[in-house]
């Protein structure tokens, strides 16, 4: 997601950007590398068929950069059991299985049956046994506590901020230790870093974010990748 340059001229840390013409070449060599990493890992046929099936549903998948990012870190976990939280029509699910173990699990999450009915269609056509996904219909919230303890190696956040922080308290419980928790959408449309932005959603976000920075029992860092990626191992 774009984080224009107003936004990046609000950064206090960045109080020396506030020149326009400054401003300008910053959002430019930011469109630049956020292309670039968009464009870096293509995404095949199946992939820009579930992006398209979201756009035609409204939703907002994860960027292919953001994708590739999962991709990656579930393959350097070589993690086996994920759990999702927003399917949305399956980009998100698809990157992460590719990267997961040939025999790992992604339970995913989502309370509108029929963004999963595009997903499940999404996982078969690119050849993935119905064993390798869990898909579960329902509120995070009343899904999340019939999940077992301190078993998954990645949980994926990308539903809706504001319940982040019931998110986050669910993964410190389902993660085991050195576990992965990634959430999405973490530039929150580019108005995390604007002072000026006060939506609930954001100023949740902000809470969130600064919450598993400062407590103990996580390790994070945040990604800016595009949409922008938060991350946290589980101590
Ligand atoms: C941004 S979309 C997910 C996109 C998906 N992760 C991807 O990249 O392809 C958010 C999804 O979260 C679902 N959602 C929103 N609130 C939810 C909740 N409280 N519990 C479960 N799912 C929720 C929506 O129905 C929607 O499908």
């Amino acid at each position: 997601m774009h984080v224009g340059a107003h936004t990046i001229c609000h950064e206090r840390s960045l109080g020396s950007l506030r020149d326009g013409r400054r401003c300008a070449i910053t959002a430019r060599f930011e469109a630049h590398v956020r292309d670039f990493a968009n464009g870096y890992v293509a995404e095949d046929a199946l992939l820009t068929a579930a992006r398209e099936h979201a756009e035609e549903l409204g939703l907002a998948p994860v960027s292919p950069a953001a994708g590739a990012a999962l991709r990656l870190v579930a393959a350097a976990g070589a993690a086996r059991a994920v759990v999702e939280i927003g399917t949305g029509t399956g980009v998100s699910g698809l990157w992460l299985l590719r990267g997961m173990r040939a025999d790992g699990v992604l339970t995913t999450i989502d309370v509108e049956a029929e963004h999963q009915r595009v997903a499940r269609r999404v996982f078969a056509s690119a050849g993935l046994a119905p064993s390798r996904t869990r898909i579960i219909t329902g509120r995070a919230r009343d899904v999340l506590p019939r999940l077992a303890d301190g078993v998954y190696d990645l949980v994926f956040v990308h539903h809706d901020r504001l319940e982040y922080a019931a998110a986050v308290a669910a993964a410190a419980r389902l993660l085991r230790p050195g576990g992965l928790l990634v959430l999405g959408d973490a530039w929150s449309g580019g108005r995390l870093t604007d002072p000026t932005a006060r939506d609930p959603q954001t100023v949740a976000l902000r809470e969130v974010l600064k919450a598993l920075r400062d407590e103990d029992g996580w390790l994070p860092a945040f990604l800016p990748t595009a949409d922008g990626l938060a991350c946290a191992v589980r101590r």
